[in-house]
C-alpha cells in the first residue's frame, strides 16, 4: 500500500503574497461608497468555503451592513456537502446565516432564484431603508479575484431585467479593475449592483491558504509557479484518496512524487522541450511545466471529479 505525505512541506509565503496596487486603491474606493450601500453580497468560491475570504471585508466593508455570503461555482463541488458546509460556517461565523450556493452557468440554479428576494428582504429590514426618503437601493458585490462576481451580476441582470453582458467576465484573476460600475438590476424599486475589483488580503495567512487560492485561480499561476501548484494538488488528491489523476495524466499508479508524476505525464502527453547544454549541444527533455499546466487545467475543468479543497476543514477529522 502506497503511503502519502501527511503534511505539505513549508513554502515561502513570499511566493504567495500578491497584492497589486489596484487592490489597495479598490478597497479605499469601496469604503468611500459605503454610505450609499444597503446590502453587501460577498461572493466566494464554493470549493474553498473556509479558506481565503478577505477578513478585511468584515471589518471595513460589510460590518454594519446586511450581508449575504454567496458560495459560487457550486457545480464544481458535490451537492451532498452543502449542508455540512453551512453548519461548519455557522460554527465560525454567525453572520453566515444568510448563505446561498450558486452556479452562474445554470439559469435554473435555486440559489440564483433566491438571491434577490433575500437581498430585498434584508434591505427592507435595514435602518437605512426605513430612514431614506429616496427609494433607490444599492447592493455592493465584493470578493477575492475570480470567484464569479461579474458573472453573478450578469446572470442576475439577465434574470431580472432580461439584459445581457453588463460586466466583463474573465478566467484570469483581477479582470475587474475599475471600481464601482453601477448596474441596474431591478426597476421597481430601483436596485443597483456595484461591481468591485477582486481584493485579496494584503498578507495571506499561510502557505496552504495561498495554494488553495491559487488552485481556484484567485492568484495568477505563473506568480506562484505551476509545478508548486501541481504538487499541492497532488498532495490534496492523495489525501482525499482521489486517484483519478492516474488515468487522466497517463501514470502507471498513484504517486506522492510530483517530479515523477510530471515526468511520466509529459512523456505520456508527448510534451518535450529542447534545452542547450553548457557545451552547446541540444537535448530534448520531457516538458514538466506543460505537464503541470495540464494537471492544473484538468482539475479546473473537472477531469478529477468534484473536488472540495476544504474537505479537511469541513469534515475536520480528515
Ligand atoms: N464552473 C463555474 N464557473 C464559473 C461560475 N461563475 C463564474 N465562473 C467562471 O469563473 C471565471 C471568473 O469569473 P468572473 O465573473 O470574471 O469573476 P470575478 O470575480 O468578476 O473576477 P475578477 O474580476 O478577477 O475579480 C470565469 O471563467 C467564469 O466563466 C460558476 O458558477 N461555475
Amino acid at each position: 500500500m502506497q503511503s502519502f505525505r501527511a503534511t505539505f512541506p513549508s513554502v515561502s509565503r513570499d511566493l504567495l503574497n500578491w497584492f497589486p496596487g489596484h487592490m489597495g486603491k479598490g478597497m479605499k474606493q469601496m469604503q468611500q461608497k459605503l454610505k450609499l450601500v444597503d446590502c453587501v453580497i460577498e461572493v466566494h468560491d464554493a470549493r474553498i468555503p473556509l479558506t481565503g475570504r478577505n477578513a478585511e471585508f468584515k471589518y471595513t466593508i460589510s460590518g454594519a451592513k446586511p450581508h449575504i455570503l454567496v458560495l459560487n461555482k457550486r457545480d464544481l463541488i458535490d451537492k451532498r456537502a452543502e449542508g455540512t458546509i453551512i453548519k461548519r460556517l455557522q460554527q465560525d461565523d454567525y453572520e453566515a446565516k444568510h448563505t446561498l450556493f450558486t452556479n452562474c452557468k445554470s439559469q435554473s440554479c435555486s440559489g440564483l432564484r433566491k438571491l434577490m428576494p433575500l437581498a430585498q428582504d434584508l434591505i427592507s429590514g435595514s435602518d437605512r431603508f426605513n430612514r431614506a426618503n429616496q427609494r433607490e437601493f444599492c447592493i455592493m458585490i465584493i470578493g477575492v479575484p475570480n470567484v464569479g462576481k461579474s458573472s453573478l451580476i450578469n446572470v442576475l441582470r439577465n434574470r431580472h431585467l432580461n439584459k445581457k453582458g453588463a460586466s466583463q467576465v474573465g478566467a484570469i484573476p483581477g479582470v475587474t479593475r475599475s471600481v464601482l460600475n453601477r448596474i441596474k438590476i431591478c426597476e421597481d424599486p430601483p436596485i443597483y449592483l456595484l461591481d468591485t475589483p477582486g481584493i485579496l488580503e494584503p498578507n495571506i495567512a499561510d502557505a496552504e491558504t495561498g495554494l488553495r487560492l491559487a488552485l481556484v485561480s484567485c492568484l495568477q499561476d505563473h506568480l506562484v509557479g505551476e509545478e508548486l501548484i501541481a504538487d499541492y494538488l497532488l498532495f490534496l488528491l492523495n489525501k482525499q484518496q482521489n486517484f483519478r489523476y492516474v488515468q487522466v495524466m497517463g501514470l502507471k499508479e498513484p504517486t506522492d512524487s510530483i517530479a515523477n508524476a510530471l515526468m511520466e505525464s509529459a512523456i505520456y502527453l508527448e510534451r518535450t522541450i529542447r534545452t542547450k547544454q553548457l557545451d552547446g549541444t541540444e537535448v530534448i527533455r520531457p516538458d514538466v511545466t506543460m505537464a503541470a499546466k495540464f494537471m492544473i487545467k484538468s482539475f479546473r475543468t473537472g477531469a478529477f471529479g468534484k473536488v472540495l479543497l476544504d474537505e479537511d476543514k469541513i469534515f475536520n477529522n480528515r
